[in-house]
């Protein structure tokens, strides 16, 4: 290893990730320019670089050094500070300016422009304003390199300097230095493994307190990713010793200073601790709170002529509602909070309807919404009045892009929504973490109607909301569980229950909107698809691109969506001259059916959302989404997805007109109950399984739904609050 130490002359080549440079240096002590390659970000013209590597032969371009270490030091002799100042790294100064400051100032230029800009008012030129810029982007930039060269040098990607230099400015290497695992707390795309490793660099202990602290975080955080809003203790000290490779007692020590400290929070259940990360405790701890106050803070509505409005509502609609029905309709007249559950075909939306009727008539001021884009506007569709997504109705921060509690919402305890009614549908889809931030912006007085399913798969985030509602029995809930004629001449509706009881449909028959090929391996069952998408269907009379949608349990596997998406775009959307865009390991074709797969507001597209792809143009493709056009650039391409094939649970809140499942035995550990029939209530028109009796089997008895920790019941029943 050889260290030298030099100005940089030139930056040759620095590579758009950061991650690579070459260079021409000066050496201090040599007289002829040498070639430096270094893996990290291009140091400043000017800077002094001290470095540390070996002499290299390049095969074309001969003698190189190749730093494996490198420090940048400021310049400090006049000619390199002039260099540095005029290579335009610094706002708002050129080569002719770069010339007037130093003329000045001379050795002590960089020490004025950080510590004294005021002095630079001197220089003929320099007004109030510019002074102040010239400093603030000299500190920027200097600073922002030294934490990149500091992360290079720690063997971890500088690609994260911008994200943690905005988030500790000029205390960022002693914040580093300090406690490495805060990065995993506080940096986005920081994850506890990233900061474990940089922590190995830095030579950090096993058992290092720091070490234990973030581990237990982690562990908590991936217990509640799996749906938990808080996890037994003993579990989560296994969790953490299993991942950290510890003992459980140290664990357990620093786990009772943290709850001590009150950095986590408990509640003792039936003598099991349970904890639960401060964000969950707060959110559980206020929906149980605000749903209690809310269906106190409102006065029943006057029932006078309720009898004939139904009367006439019925006559209006030619229909003869059921006594439940009516039951819910009376009862949206007395409580501020209502839930309202049943399966498919049970009369919910007939009863939203009557609802909605019934209040309007009242004068109320009614809004409506759902958690994601497609149920929102299912809703408007069927009830004929404006609905929105949960986020877009609380008015969701337009630049925060992701579902957590950092999301911020217009809409909220000091600027309320202006409604005497809220229905929300598809409810089962909501966690804990959004209801709490809806039921911040209920104003009192507000009756709250809370519509769906609960055996459709639960929300992907933490908590069972409106599972622990009923399950509480505090909440007025009632549950519609008659099926209605047109719903009973459908086989759709009539195996969806059959399933959610545990029972095999009768695949004796074959029913024209349930169909069941049984077909025992995979590569029989993905060719199926393919003859179906491309013969069958269309020979019937759908528009397959549109029309059908292939839901599969898992992602893996060759009857998993990803194969599934490569095959049926081969047969689908064939390569012929369209333009194409790869990324990652897809490449998108102008025609694609393409998802969008996390909500992002600025573009107004939600996750789930299905549109074709209509351009590609310039690294930027073009989405039609049937009602606006959505363009990204390559870099928002981690948004989008084929969607011939698509997840069951990416598919919650939407519908098709025909539905096509896989059912594999390699999907073994997705063959659940309620992850059937959540796909199999997605169809409108037909519903076509294709897989073998005994994976169908295995998922209609597989009722193991993992069990959430949650104890948002037992709060609304006063057991805890
Ligand atoms: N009282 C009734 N008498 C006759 N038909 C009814 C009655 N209530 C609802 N229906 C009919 O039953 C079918 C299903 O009703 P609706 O769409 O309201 O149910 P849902 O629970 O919202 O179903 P899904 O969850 O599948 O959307 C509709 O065709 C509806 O018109």
């Amino acid at each position: 290893m050889e260290k030298i130490c030099g100005t940089v002359d030139t930056i040759i080549f620095a590579s758009q990730d950061n991650r690579f440079t070459v260079l021409k240096l000066s050496p201090e002590k040599l007289s002829t320019q040498i070639t430096v390659t270094l893996n990290g970000i291009a140091p400043l013209i000017g800077q002094l670089l001290e470095i540390e590597g070996e002499w290299v032969k390049h095969p074309k371009f001969g003698q190189q050094f190749k730093a494996t270490t490198y420090k940048t030091v400021a310049p400090t002799e006049i000619s390199g500070i002039e260099k540095f100042l005029a290579s335009g790294a610094i706002n708002g100064i050129g080569p002719a300016m770069a010339k007037k400051i130093v003329a000045e100032f001379g050795e002590k230029t960089l020490e004025i422009i950080a510590k004294s800009p005021n002095e630079l008012l001197k220089v003929p030129g320099i007004g109030k304003k510019t002074a102040e810029k010239i400093s603030a982007s000299y500190l920027e930039q200097s600073e922002l390199t030294e934490i990149m060269v500091w992360l290079e040098n720690h063997g971890i990607s500088n690609t994260y300097a911008g994200k943690i230099f905005a988030k500790y400015g000029s205390f960022a290497i002693d914040i580093m230095e300090k406690d490495i695992y805060r990065l995993f707390q506080d940096i986005e795309g920081i994850g506890f493994l990233t900061a474990d490793k940089l922590a190995f660099n830095l030579g950090i202990q096993r058992e290092d307190k720091r070490r234990i602290i973030s581990g237990i975080d982690y562990a908590l955080m991936q217990l509640c990713n799996n749906g938990h809003c808080c996890i037994p203790e003993m579990a989560l000290v296994d969790k953490t010793a299993k991942i950290l490779q510890v003992n459980n007692q140290i664990i357990f020590t620093i786990l009772k200073e943290r709850i001590d400290n009150g950095s986590l929070n408990t509640e003792v259940v039936g003598g099991e601790t349970l904890i639960y990360p401060p964000y969950l405790y707060y959110a559980e701890k206020k929906v149980a709170t605000r749903l209690l106050q809310l269906q106190q803070a409102t006065e029943p509505l006057s029932e006078d002529n309720l009898s004939l409005f139904i009367k006439v509502w019925e006559k209006d609609n030619q229909i003869q509602l059921a006594q439940k029905q009516k039951e819910a309709i009376k009862a949206c007249l007395h409580h501020g909070v209502l839930v309202l559950t049943g399966g498919p075909g049970t009369g919910k939306t007939t009863v939203i309807k009557g609802i909605l009727s019934i209040l309007k008539a009242q004068g109320l001021k009614i809004r409506l919404a759902a958690p994601t884009g497609r149920a929102a506007k299912r809703l408007s569709e069927t009830t004929g009045q404006k609905a929105l997504t949960i986020h877009r109705l609380l008015e969701a921060n337009n630049l925060a892009q992701d579902d957590n509690l950092q999301l911020g919402f217009s809409k909220d305890i000091d600027d309320q929504l202006d409604a005497d009614v809220i229905i929300l549908d598809e409810v089962s889809m909501v966690d804990i973490v959004l209801m709490h931030h809806f039921l911040n912006a209920v104003p009192d007085g507000c009756r709250i109607i809370l519509v769906g399913d609960t055996d459709q798969l639960p929300a992907v985030g933490p908590g069972s909301v409106l599972k622990d509602i009923i399950r509480s029995q505090k909440i007025p809930a009632i549950r519609l569980d008659e099926i209605f004629r047109q719903a009973q001449t459908s086989m759709i509706i009539q195996n969806a229950h059959i399933i959610n009881a545990g029972r095999l449909p009768d695949l004796r028959k074959q029913y024209s909107d349930f169909v069941f090929y049984e077909l025992n391996d995979d590569t029989s069952i993905t060719q199926k698809i393919l003859d179906l998408c491309t013969k069958d269907l269309p020979h019937e009379g759908f528009d397959v691109l549109k029309d059908v949608q292939v839901l599969s349990p898992m992602h893996r596997f060759l009857c998993g969506v990803e194969n599934l998406n490569l095959m049926l775009q081969e047969q689908l959307n064939p390569k012929k001259n369209q333009d194409e865009l790869k990324y990652s390991s897809q490449t998108f074709r102008v025609g694609d059916k393409v998802m969008h797969i996390r909500n992002n507001y600025q573009k107004n597209v939600f996750n789930g959302d299905i549109g074709f792809i209509q351009d590609i143009n310039n690294e930027k493709l073009t989405v039609d989404y049937f009602d606006h056009i959505v363009t990204y650039e390559k870099n928002e391409l981690n948004e989008l997805t084929l969607a011939y094939a698509s997840s069951v649970h990416k598919s919650q809140g939407s519908e098709y007109k025909v539905v096509i499942i896989p059912l594999s035995t390699s999907h073994y550990i997705m063959l659940q109950r309620n992850l059937l029939y959540t796909a199999i209530t997605r169809a409108k028109q037909k519903v076509i399984i294709i897989g073998s009796k005994k994976a169908l089997m295995t998922a209609v008895q597989s009722n193991r739904t993992q069990k959430r920790y949650t104890l948002l019941a037992e709060r609304l029943a006063h057991k805890l609050i």
